[in-house]
């Protein structure tokens, strides 16, 4: 009766709210059965095939960073959700591998900013990977007290800089964007048919068993009219996607390693959310079972590299248990300046509003973490 009644759409203000609440809900654990998995094909009356611009990168450019040739991609979009879509691990065998470790070793450091730095010292922030390495290279039956920094991260950002207290970018506040994920980004974006889309801030949010990230939109972007594109790597999670009022019902669904997703047009203001984190048992991520290395040989200006062995063995062992998410964004229009007070002004009511799993604070209320973690 209880199951029932919990897997019954429900419609009102809490809708989202139960919603959340009910995938985060350990025990018992939830009913899955209602979440929309892209990746096994099983049909759902929601899901529609979406048709990608074939001819808009080459086999060659999206093979330098380490994506299949856009023929191979499978892209889907939901019934009602127009703009939204969702590619189903596009990468090449073996390449996720590289973009782990750019997101745990190398778009940490400075000049990139992380949560780290809200209560570091600059000094202290520095080489993140290198000061955990020893540690994590450790056998995992060694208990250990502390949290290496890599364990320790929440969020990095790039390019401009996203405030979480003024909930805004700023002109001053930018450095410059790694040109390999701006490259991605471009491709990606480009087979959606977005081929002007320049990434100017990301926002990269790390998971773990616990995290949660709570309803919210993102809004703080100047101009609505490009796409927000968002890729994962490690372990899956339940995303859940509503609709453009906070109360609209979501659709849940599983995003996994490789898994890429862009809203844009009309789903671009959509309320989201990550209620929950799936581990799997040991052994079976998929980014695991790929290993390090592409299938096929990279071509001499591949930006992606395979990894050492050191890099890949700590890479493995973090994403076991973790997952990390990067949201790319384009934060102004053509011609586009900043505002004088980079202050932002509420746009649609309650369009900032946001929870996290405990339904109390707002997401963009949070200071020093995007991911809710209910860890020590
Ligand atoms: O982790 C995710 O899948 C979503 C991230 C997100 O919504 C954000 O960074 O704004
Ligand atoms: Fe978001």
């Amino acid at each position: 009766m209880a199951k029932m009644a919990a897997s019954m759409v429900e419609t009102g203000e809490d809708a989202f709210r139960k919603m959340f609440k009910r995938y985060r809900t350990k025990h018992p654990p939830p009913d899955f059965s209602d979440v929309l998995d892209f990746s096994t094909g099983k049909q759902s009356d929601k899901i529609i095939p979406v048709k990608l611009d074939k001819a808009a990168v080459s086999d060659v450019e999206v093979t330098r960073v380490g994506l299949q040739p856009v023929r191979n991609w499978r892209a889907f979009s939901l019934l009602e959700y127009p703009g939204f879509v969702f590619i189903s691990n596009p990468f090449q065998p073996g390449c996720q591998a590289f973009w782990v470790r750019q997101c745990l070793k190398t778009y940490p450091q400075k000049p990139n900013v992380c949560n780290l730095d809200m209560h570091m010292s600059p000094s202290e922030t520095q080489n993140i990977w290198e000061k955990s390495v020893p540690v994590l290279k450790t056998s995992p039956a060694v208990k250990r007290q502390a949290k290496t920094l890599v364990e320790r991260l929440r969020w990095v950002t790039l390019g401009y800089h996203y405030n979480w207290d003024t909930k805004a970018y700023s002109a001053d506040h930018h450095t410059p964007f790694p040109p390999e994920l701006h490259l991605l980004s471009r491709h990606i974006a480009a087979a959606c048919g977005f081929p002007k889309f320049s990434p100017e801030a990301g926002i990269l949010n790390y998971y773990h068993s616990d995290s949660s990230l709570g309803i919210h939109v993102d809004e703080s972007e100047l101009d609505h009219s490009h796409p927000l594109l968002s890729l994962s790597f490690g372990q899956s999670a339940i995303f859940l996607l509503g609709g453009l009022c906070r109360q609209d019902p979501p659709t849940a669904m599983y995003m996994r390693s490789g898994d890429v997703m862009v809203m844009s047009g009309q789903s671009r203001l959509r309320y989201h959310a990550v209620p929950r984190i799936l581990v799997a048992p040991r052994g079976q991520t998929p980014v695991e079972v790929e290993g390090c290395g592409p299938t096929t040989a990279l071509q001499a200006s591949s930006v992606v590299e395979p990894l050492s062995q050191e890099d890949w063995a700590v890479c493995c062992r973090y994403i076991q248990s973790s997952r990390v998410n990067v949201t790319l964004r384009q934060v102004l229009g053509p011609g586009q300046n900043f505002p004088d007070s980079t202050f932002p002004t509420p746009k649609t009511p309650g369009g900032q509003e946001g929870e996290n799993h405990d339904g109390a604070s707002g997401r963009d209320k949070r200071k020093r973490s995007s991911v809710e973690t209910a860890e020590t």
